[in-house]
């Protein structure tokens, strides 16, 4: 039985995420999704929170035949002891998945096993072009999950992106 965990702050979880969750699935048999920067909302960056990211993520895998689970993760001060940190949130876990260069290096100073996945579609499959959609009022909905819709609209999470874009803009 081999387990995964990836990594991500999933702002929010999209079509890149979601192929990259049916890639991982061909070499694991259950993936732990790491929401990173889970003390954080309420940003143009970081628009929603853990527990909104929880629901883009277990919604959108509902059909998916792998096991998952979506753990929150804060961020920590100490980038020395955040593996640690990471690994007591999660089921244990046997190798990692990143692309983002600075957790590849901490999981491999840690001896952990990290392997990264090919890009899908990046020129448009981004967080920050789904939020700039967002914000702007383009075509978000076709870049995420169906799920992913009915979450962002069950919370608000469209007024809540543009609020906070308005008051960003006005502090600078
Ligand atoms: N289109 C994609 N195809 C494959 N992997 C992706 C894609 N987009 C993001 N990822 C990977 O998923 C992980 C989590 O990414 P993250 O949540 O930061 O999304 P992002 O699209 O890079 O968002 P942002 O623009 O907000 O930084 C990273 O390792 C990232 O490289
Ligand atoms: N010291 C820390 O808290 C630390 C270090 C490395 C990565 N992280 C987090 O891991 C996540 C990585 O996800 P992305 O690949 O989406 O950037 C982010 O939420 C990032 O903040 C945190």
């Amino acid at each position: 039985m081999t387990r995964g965990f990836y990594i991500g702050r999933f702002q929010p979880f999209h079509n890149g995420h979601r192929s990259m969750v049916e890639k991982i699935a061909e070499d694991v048999d259950e993936l732990v999704l790491g929401i990173g920067s889970a003390d954080d909302s309420h940003t143009v960056r970081n628009p929603f929170t853990a527990g909104e990211r929880i629901m883009m993520i277990t919604k959108s895998l509902v059909d998916s035949d792998l096991v998952t689970y979506a753990v929150p993760i804060e961020d920590l001060e100490r980038n020395s002891v955040w593996v640690s940190h990471v690994q007591s949130m999660s089921p244990d876990f046997d190798v990692a998945y990143s692309n983002n260069p600075l957790v590849i290096q901490l999981f491999r100073e840690a001896g952990i096993e990290i392997r990264q996945s090919p890009m899908f579609n990046r020129e448009v499959l981004e967080g920050s072009e789904v939020r700039e959609r967002m914000i702007t009022g383009g075509d978000w909905e076709s870049l995420v999950p169906e799920a992913v819709v009915e979450v962002v609209d069950e919370t608000g999470g469209l007024e809540r992106i543009q609020m906070v874009s308005d008051s960003d803009s006005n502090e600078n």
